[in-house]
């Protein structure tokens, strides 16, 4: 997790000064006027993830100052939701006298969702026995008067999971409510609110779209389902095999019937797209029969690679998630020779830290 900025403290003054530095980045070009999307000031976050200190009698959760590398005692994080809150005095209560669960244990984390799921992942510096599992069925009975919770245990090629390794999350886009699975250790948006501002942003602003939607970095179905309904067909692109998976139930899930989900790296779909190289995982789907007058990106914050940027520039639209400006601008020196910005968003997806989500629309002139 992301370090506090030091300054503002203020939740809008630290809005603020995240709109006037997209702004800035966006004007050379001519963005039109930011739209903003708040986040909760508190309580925002879906999931965190904590360090174990033991320390005589006693153990607690810490986190590291990303400046200082200082460790620091973390006995509630607001950023978290009031589920996450709860378990954390829950489970170190429960732990502190059990050796068999405590002895070892170095880390926590925290998956949940707004339907008050949650799975926790308990990680080991020594293999867990049949104790462990004992004792650790115990602690997740104990932990349901919180929530529907689930619990893994993770050592050195070991994992033991007791109930399910994912949340089932409710999010509603455009007056619809749409299930989706998130699973333990595969990407998943933090902020269900900003979550949804964002997926209902990109629905509105693909009502005027047509054709087919191609989609790269779509992770579990996260955009590719909700916004299904505003296109033909889509054809979504992962390179994580546990996200593919994921997006393959989210579809079923939510009977979705013009979705193709398929596992390939970004730079793969532009070679397929280049007609540079042949994939067995695109058997049976035919390419150019899909008329795709759209693409939609949402990459990790290295942004686009030079191919697939050139690729992209191809499309007469262009939906950009972007969880870094600076890669998000340097990509847009590129598509702003073709394409026009029609519209850009903040989403303030990471309350009270140096990040920053953008969204923008881009047509092609
Ligand atoms: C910022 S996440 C967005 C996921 C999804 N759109 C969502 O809203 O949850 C980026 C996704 O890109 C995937 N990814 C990372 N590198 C990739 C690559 N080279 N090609 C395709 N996908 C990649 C990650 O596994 C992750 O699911």
């Amino acid at each position: 997790m992301s370090n506090l900025m030091p300054l503002p403290h203020d939740y809008q003054q630290q809005l603020d000064y995240k709109v006037n530095q997209l702004s800035q980045r966006l004007a050379p070009f001519n963005a039109p006027e930011l739209q903003v999307f708040a986040s909760a000031p508190e309580h925002y976050r879906m999931r965190a993830e904590f360090r174990v200190w033991h320390e005589g009698d006693e153990l607690y959760f810490i986190m590291f100052d990303k400046q200082t590398k200082e460790k620091y005692r973390v006995d509630q994080l607001p950023a978290a939701n009031q589920l996450i809150n709860s378990l954390m005095p829950a489970i170190l209560d429960f732990v502190r006298d059990r050796p068999t669960l405590r002895s070892k244990l170095f880390q926590v984390d925290f998956l949940t969702s707004t339907t008050n799921e949650a799975v926790i992942s308990l990680l080991y510096h020594r293999q867990l026995d049949e104790q462990w599992q004992a004792d650790a069925a115990s602690l997740r009975e104990h932990l349901q008067q919180y929530g529907k919770v689930s619990l893994i245990g993770r050592a050195r090629k070991q994992k033991l999971v007791l109930g399910n390794e994912a949340v089932y999350e409710s999010l509603q886009v455009a007056g619809t409510t749409y299930l989706f699975e998130q699973v333990e250790n595969s990407f998943t948006q933090p902020n269900a609110g900003i979550n949804e501002a964002m997926l209902s942003w990109a629905h509105e602003k693909s009502q005027a779209l047509s054709g087919d939607l191609l989609e790269l970095y779509c992770g579990n179905g996260n955009f590719s389902i909700p916004l299904a309904g505003q296109f033909k067909r889509v054809l979504a692109t992962e390179i994580s095999k546990t996200s593919v998976y994921s997006a393959q139930t989210n579809i079923a899930l939510n009977k979705t019937d013009n979705v193709t989900v398929v596992r390939l790296a970004a730079e793969e779909v532009t070679q397929a797209i280049n007609g540079e190289r042949v994939f067995r995982r695109l058997e049976g789907i035919e390419l150019t029969e899909f008329d795709c007058k759209t693409v939609l990106v949402d990459p990790p914050r290295a942004g686009l690679d030079a191919a697939t940027l050139a690729m992209v520039a191809r499309y007469p639209n262009i939906i950009y998630i972007s969880c870094n400006p600076e890669t998000l601008a340097d990509n847009l020196t590129y598509l702003s020779d073709t394409h026009d910005i029609e519209h850009a968003a903040l989403f303030d997806q990471f309350p009270f830290t140096e990040h920053t989500e953008a969204g923008v629309v881009l047509r092609q002139r």
